[in-house]
């Protein structure tokens, strides 16, 4: 895949600076109104019963701020955070190592969770549902099962792809939330808060510029700050301006509504090579020369929200909304 300013995904320039950009406290955490209210409740009540979490299972297109709610959820409960993912997990002993070693109350938080091999899944179901692992020990004849007592605990899982979870494990969790684009206006004090921490200060219609253009996403506004801060400070600008904005989104070929060359190929070759749809995923997919899976994944969740294409039972459609944005007189979809 290529490399993008746009893209959700985590990138490698992003891992130092993100650590210094987390909120910490459900309170610090812009937006996502309807999964802090929920999530502060269950935290009051479990804190009140002095009882650990239920199970959490986060899921949302990624940079929305998954692993960042995980370890405010831990800060929030006063429980260490300890963090792993899916593919790390390779076989049970591996998981019981890591059960066996919490504190009571602990919040074990587990990314990319849908990835977890079936036969530490399985391991995990006794654990989740009633803290104690059945582990089998030897083999053939002499094999026996050893059942382990663990510490009550937390387990908060993340996943860009809920649809992949099998049944059994997604109704372990005892909170679901999902993960929403953000408001403009939440980015936009997201893009205020960035420019803070980077020390930097930012005139007011160029940070709604930025957030406008950051698919709703925070991982994005705050790459995109970072590259407009460049600039703005060569330029000698005291304060990183409406102007600086534009001219720097433009060199960073993202359009007015934050889509970039990928998204581009991708529409247009709907629009010119099936006069808009639909079209099968898959045909897409050959077409432009990417993978099905990350079209579906990455490319496509925004173009959806915000109503460039649609999912029919033919296939994808280009809609007239995304004619209009490429100034073409419309299709007869
Ligand atoms: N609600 C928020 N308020 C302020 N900043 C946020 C918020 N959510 C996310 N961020 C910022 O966005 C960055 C990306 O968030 P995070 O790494 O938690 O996303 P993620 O959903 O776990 O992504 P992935 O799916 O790639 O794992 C964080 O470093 C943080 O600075
Ligand atoms: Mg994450």
């Amino acid at each position: 895949m290529e490399e993008r300013m746009v893209t959700g995904e985590l990138q490698q320039e992003d891992s130092a600076v993100e650590l210094s950009l987390r909120p910490t406290s459900l309170n610090q955490y812009i937006g996502q109104q309807k999964v802090k209210e929920n999530l502060s409740i269950f935290i009051k009540a479990a804190r009140m019963r002095e009882e650990p979490l239920d199970h959490v299972l986060l899921y949302g297109p990624p940079g929305l701020g998954k692993t960042t709610l995980a370890a405010i959820i831990a800060n929030e409960m006063g429980v260490q955070f300890r963090s792993t993912s899916g593919p790390a997990i390779e076989r049970a002993g591996d998981l019981a190592a890591i059960l066996s070693s919490l504190e009571p109350g602990d919040v074990l938080f587990i990314d990319e969770v849908h990835r977890l091999p079936r036969s530490v899944e399985e391991v995990l179901y006794p654990a989740m549902e009633d803290f104690f692992l059945d582990i089998v020990i030897g083999t053939g004849p002499s094999a026996r099962s050893v059942r382990i007592d663990l510490p009550p605990f937390t387990l908060v899982g993340a996943t860009t792809r809920a649809g992949l979870l099998s049944a059994p494990l997604r109704d372990r969790f005892g909170v679901l939330s999902r993960l929403e684009y953000y408001e403009p206006k939440d980015l936009c004090s997201i893009v205020e808060r960035t420019a803070e921490i980077f020390e930097t200060s930012i005139s007011p219609d160029a940070a709604a510029e930025v957030a406008r253009r950051s698919r709703g996403t925070p991982r994005i506004a705050n790459r995109l700050l970072k590259r407009i801060r460049d600039i703005s400070q060569v330029k000698g600008e005291e304060e990183i301006s409406l102007g600086t904005t534009e001219q720097a989104l433009k060199m960073l070929q993202v359009d007015d509504v934050g889509l970039d060359h990928v998204d581009h190929k991708l529409l247009k070759g709907i629009i010119d090579g099936f006069k808009g749809g639909p079209v099968g995923l898959d045909t897409i997919a050959a077409t432009i020369g990417e993978e099905s899976q990350t079209i579906e994944d990455v490319y496509e969740p925004f173009l959806l929200q915000i109503g460039f294409i649609q999912r029919t039972p033919r296939g994808r459609i280009v809609t007239p909304k995304a004619y209009q944005h490429f100034g073409i007189i419309g299709n007869d979809a």
